[in-house]
């Protein structure tokens, strides 16, 4: 018997057997507060665990369910990839929005949501993002100076993967975008030539679609193991981060040479102009920080692999949603919208620039009308509870340290008392919202694209809503002007339905449309 016993066939799932009850009674997780559990059905003999596998292989069911039959109310809402979740009620998003960084935490929700101590080669970029800052401040103040080059980097993008077919034609518009978006949003941040390797978009496409991935599967992972496991799991990331070093560094070395040079001598105009794009306002950061540590070339090049990861899925699903609504609508509304960028660009003797993109309030509402029905983000807000001694919500619950807090994104979007139909793609809902002359300006202004509201989480909301949302707002609507002055297009069939992938929603990344250069009257 012991003979049996002893065997490791035997004696091996035993141990973790047992290691796992412990790590369960003893460790496991914050103490979750007395709530009823989302997903969990009378009988059931293990409520949360039937309740986790339920919320994780229907989410978009378990969303709708939280705010329906738990309108006013706090639920706890486990999935497989994050059993501390608390889901509160819409009526709280101010509440989420309006607590400190000391009570309420995105940075430490997300380095566990993507396991970043794992899935980054160096953590502690992401733990000290002072890149975050030249988004909110540089990049953004910039948008209007770097009009010019998005406009040719996306004219160059299209040329390359559209092409000027002259019959239509079909393209996979997912795949066809995520290149463009790739050549156009690294010429922000490495600019010209790099921007255009194919290297470099490979792994910087590939790098923003490893991480959740990973990160997914690594939190299923049981947390005492996840260490061992993740050497094995990540090691695709950290290949790939090298491959991405090896494309950059070159070119980072040059740059820092050509900038030390600069400040040695300012009259000394043999380096060129400096350049105005990412790298180079990280390169000076940096020196200006005087931590040598920020500019050694490895870590400059990992900031803008992160920042890839930031604006490549992010913006390439936002424009693949617009596209498709657009295509599955009716010409007229293209028409119009063309004669609005037309018009416009009229004004502004045929040349883009930042003040003509903001008139195109078309524009604008196509792309928030079709965030709203498509975003990614299904709950927004998500944030850790970090204060020692918990919170406690407007209802009165104290939810503690540890637990995960969330509130519903989908259901508003589709809440027709918000959004009238809110089931149809209404392009110009929001162009018709700004020119309602009744309701005051502020209240208008605040249906643009970029701007966030409790009602509107594409973004998320508050302190810590996307720091690149001026700017993607920006690019994207250049792509998708620039793609409507040139091009014809029909879906040809109805619009491919939106898959959920985890916790997000993603646009059908296989769906075609049929594309034909535009002949100008
Ligand atoms: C259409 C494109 C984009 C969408 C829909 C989007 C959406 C989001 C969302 C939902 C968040 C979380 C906000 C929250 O929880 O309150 C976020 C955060 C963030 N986004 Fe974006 N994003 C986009 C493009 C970009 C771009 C182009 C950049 C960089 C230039 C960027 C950089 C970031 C960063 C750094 C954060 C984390 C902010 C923080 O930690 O405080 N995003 N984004």
């Amino acid at each position: 018997m012991t003979d049996f016993l002893l065997r490791p066939a035997v004696l091996v799932p035993a141990v973790a057997l047992v290691a796992f009850i412990i790590h369960q009674l003893f460790f496991a997780g914050p103490k979750l507060p007395k709530l009823p559990i989302l997903g969990a059905k009378e009988g059931d003999w293990f409520p949360f665990y039937q309740a986790t596998w339920r919320n994780t292989i229907n989410f978009k069911a378990a969303v709708q369910e939280a705010d329906q039959k738990y309108r006013d109310q706090a639920v706890l809402m486990p999935v497989a990839m994050a059993q501390n979740m608390v889901m509160l009620p819409r009526s709280e998003t101010q509440f989420v929005t309006d607590q400190p960084d000391s009570k309420l935490d995105m940075h430490t929700q997300a380095i566990d949501a993507l396991q970043t101590d794992y899935t980054t080669t160096d953590p502690s970029l992401v733990r000290n993002p002072v890149h975050h800052k030249l988004i909110t401040t540089t990049l953004t103040n910039q948008i209007g100076n770097l009009v010019p080059d998005v406009a040719e980097e996306t004219a160059w993008g299209f040329d390359n993967h559209w092409g000027s077919p002259t019959e239509f034609q079909e393209v996979c518009v997912y795949d066809t975008m995520r290149k463009i978006v790739g050549c156009v949003t690294n010429r922000v941040f490495v600019g010209k030539p790099k921007c255009r390797d194919p290297a470099l978009l490979v792994e910087g496409m590939g790098y923003a679609q490893d991480v959740p991935l990973t990160s997914t599967v690594l939190r299923m992972v049981w947390k005492p193991i996840r260490p061992l496991v993740a050497l094995f799991l990540c090691l695709p990331i950290r290949f790939r981060t090298g491959r991405f070093r090896n494309i950059l560094v070159p070119e980072i070395k040059k740059r820092l040479a050509d900038y030390d040079a600069r400040q040695r001598d300012p009259e000394d105009k043999s380096h060129g102009p400096e350049p105005n794009d990412f790298l180079q306002w990280t390169i000076k950061q940096a020196k200006e920080m005087g931590d040598p540590y920020l500019w050694k070339p490895t870590t400059l090049a990992d900031r803008i692999l992160l920042l890839n990861f930031a604006a490549i899925h992010t913006s390439s699903f936002t424009i693949t949603s617009a596209i498709l609504e657009l295509a599955a609508s009716k010409q007229e509304y293209i028409d119009e919208l063309r004669a609005e960028i037309e018009g416009v660009l009229a004004e502004h003797g045929g040349q883009w620039d930042k003040r003509a993109l903001a008139k195109m309030q078309k524009l604008d509402s196509v792309m928030r009308e079709s965030a709203r029905l498509n975003s990614f983000v299904t709950i927004g807000l998500s944030r850790a509870v970090v204060a020692k001694e918990g919170i406690v919500t407007p209802s009165g619950v104290r939810i503690p340290r540890g637990v995960t807090v969330n509130v519903p994104s989908y259901p508003v979007f589709q809440d027709t008392a918000i959004y009238p139909d809110a089931a149809e793609f209404k392009p110009f809902r929001f162009a018709e919202q700004r020119s309602d002359e009744s309701v005051e300006y502020v209240k208008r202004a605040a249906k643009a694209f970029a701007t966030t509201s409790t009602d509107y989480l594409a973004f998320g909301h508050g302190r810590n809503a996307c720091p690149g949302r001026f700017f993607a707002a920006n690019e994207l609507k250049l792509m998708l002007a620039h793609l409507v002055l040139s091009y014809d297009i029909d879906l040809g069939g109805e619009r491919p339905r939106n898959s959920w992938f985890g916790l997000n929603r993603v646009p059908p990344l296989q769906a075609t449309i049929r594309i034909k250069k535009r002949v100008k009257a």
